[in-house]
């Protein structure tokens, strides 16, 4: 069966070890057996293996490393399918094959070689061309024992991982204990499982190959998010396409709030206004154009601007300050129920009021990087960064859907792996990583500029949910599109040629 490139993850669906045993089960009640699909699982390791690596032939040392289930089952398959092909092949069982396609698995390979003793097993690995790992998948329970861990140690040319390096997490990405096999190499069946893409997931991975084992159809509770669509606009007036306003801080403070806005714009909003103290006037309309300017002096001017039913998308948050003026232009921007994104300051004084906190609705999108969300939520930073000692770990995943369903409102916790939740439970991953990394987004202000764009798809009329998950996949798209060298305010630059792109 034919790979899928790693390009597909835009859109695909993230499966939980439950929803990737459903498929399977699926497929052996409409009468594929198990042993079949685990059949297909060693021939497509066998062929990514050819792909990846076509400098190994026949002679080639390989170290396969067999625990008792159904991962285990996968690498005595995949042992036989090298061994046939004149590969010279070294098995190591950790146990005895358990899972009953394992054990069919291991019958099959000792007509061809012998099982050995664990206690050989790191000898073999450091003497190997190609080390597999068929340890544990899906089915990871807990941390890795002494014996296993010592393997860390070998220092082997190539290292495979069937399924997932074992050691790792499926549902969280994060290492179980403290010892993980890592790889360079990763080949996964039908669908990217949530711990490939979360947290140490693709560092652990290394390269990650996704690959068709004849299931149907997946679906899933959590997609990753995928090319947007409906972004065009068509024959209309301004005002129908929103306008967002932007609150920006003190003299000398107004960047952020500015690239903000700019990528507000630049993403469709009809109109951007941004709103500043009178003294800072001056700064900010000597860098401004397209972007109308408005002085907001304190929560009464705000309230007097928002007479106008108009501002459809407020932003609070880049370049603000943290000061009581502040804390009240954020009260007074709650209490009037439209969509508003808060982001940077504006997280540090929710985190620190709780009437704030309390005003909170379900048209607030916040964006917190994972120090603004540690202060928001600490109890579930410290879950989702404390140690493990036992499978599924408590996954950002899962800090994400529980502190917006607490805080009643849309959450999007930023990183590599940026989280989107809603307060009803849907949630979504952007997954800058693999082939859609974008490590030169780690500069300041780009996540003021996420903030900016996500406000004016909000204003083009998008839930919060809709907007983060745009933003998102645009937000990294975009740096992508540049590539090194990027700083924030490239990134609404980048946004018409992308768009033009996409295909409008
Ligand atoms: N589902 C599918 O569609 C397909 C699945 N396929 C393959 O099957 C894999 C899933 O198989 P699986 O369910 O048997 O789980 P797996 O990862 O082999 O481990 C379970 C075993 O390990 C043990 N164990 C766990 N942790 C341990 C530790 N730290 N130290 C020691 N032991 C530990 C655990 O013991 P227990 O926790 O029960 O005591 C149990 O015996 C999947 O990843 C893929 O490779 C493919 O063939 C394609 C189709
Ligand atoms: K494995």
């Amino acid at each position: 069966m034919d790979a899928r490139s790693v390009g597909s993850l835009d859109g695909a669906w993230l499966l939980s070890a439950t929803e990737m045993r459903a498929a399977e089960a699926r497929a052996i009640a409409a009468g594929t057996p198990g042993a079949v699909l685990m059949e297909r699982a060693a021939a497509s390791v066998v062929a990514a293996i050819d792909a990846q690596w076509p400098e190994l032939q026949p002679g080639a040392r390989i170290c396969v490393l067999c625990g008792p289930g159904g991962n285990g089952g996968d690498g005595y398959a995949v042992a036989r399918m090298l061994a046939a092909r004149g590969m010279r092949v070294a098995l190591h069982a950790l146990a005895p094959a358990s899972h009953p396609d394992a054990v069919g698995q291991a019958t099959l390979w000792r007509e061809m070689g012998e099982i050995g003793g664990w206690d050989g097993a790191t000898n073999s690995a450091a003497s190997a061309d190609l080390v597999i790992d068929a340890l544990f998948g899906i089915g990871l329970s807990r941390p890795l024992g002494a014996e296993i861990a010592a393997l860390r140690e070998v220092r082997a040319p190539r290292r495979l991982a069937i399924d997932l390096p074992s050691g790792l997490c499926s549902e969280s990405g994060r290492v179980i204990g403290e010892a993980c096999l890592d790889a360079d190499f990763t080949v996964t069946f039908h669908a990217p499982k949530r711990g490939h893409v979360l947290a140490e997931g693709p560092a652990r991975c290394g390269r990650l190959d996704l690959r068709d084992i004849g299931l149907d159809a997946v679906g899933g509770e959590i997609a990753l998010t995928g090319v947007p669509a409906d972004l065009a606009k068509r024959a209309g007036h301004k005002y129908g396409y929103g306008h967002a306003l932007v609150l920006s801080g003190e003299v000398g403070r107004g960047g952020a709030a500015r690239m903000a806005a700019r990528a507000a714009l630049r993403i469709g909003a009809g109109l951007v206004t941004l709103g500043c103290p009178a003294a800072a006037l001056q700064e900010n309309a000597a860098r401004l154009d397209a972007i109308m300017l408005r002085p907001v002096r304190d929560e009464e001017a705000l309230a007097g601007l928002l007479e106008d039913a108009r501002l459809n998308a407020l932003l609070l948050g880049p370049g603000l300050g943290t000061g009581a003026r502040e804390r009240d232009l954020v009260a007074q921007a709650l209490s009037a129920g439209r969509a508003t994104v808060l982001d940077a300051d504006a997280l540090t004084l929710v985190a620190n009021d709780d009437g704030l906190r309390g005003a909170l609705h379900p048209g607030c999108l916040l964006t917190p990087h994972e120090g603004e969300f540690a202060r928001l939520c600490t109890d579930l930073a410290d879950r989702m960064t404390g140690p493990t000692t036992s499978g599924p770990a408590f996954s950002r995943l899962d800090a994400a859907r529980e502190a917006a369903a607490r805080l009643g409102c849309t959450l999007l916790l930023k990183g590599p792996d940026t989280v989107i939740a809603a307060p009803d439970g849907r949630a979504r991953v952007n997954a800058s990583v693999y082939d859609r990394a974008a490590p030169w987004l780690a500069t300041a202000g780009a996540g003021d500029v996420l903030a900016g764009i996500a406000a004016g798809l909000m204003a083009r009329g998008r839930d919060g949910f809709d907007a983060a998950s745009t933003a998102a996949w645009l937000h990294s798209a975009a740096a992508r599109r540049f590539g090194p060298g990027l700083i924030a305010e490239d990134l609404p630059e980048q946004l018409p040629g992308l768009l033009r792109e996409l295909g409008l």
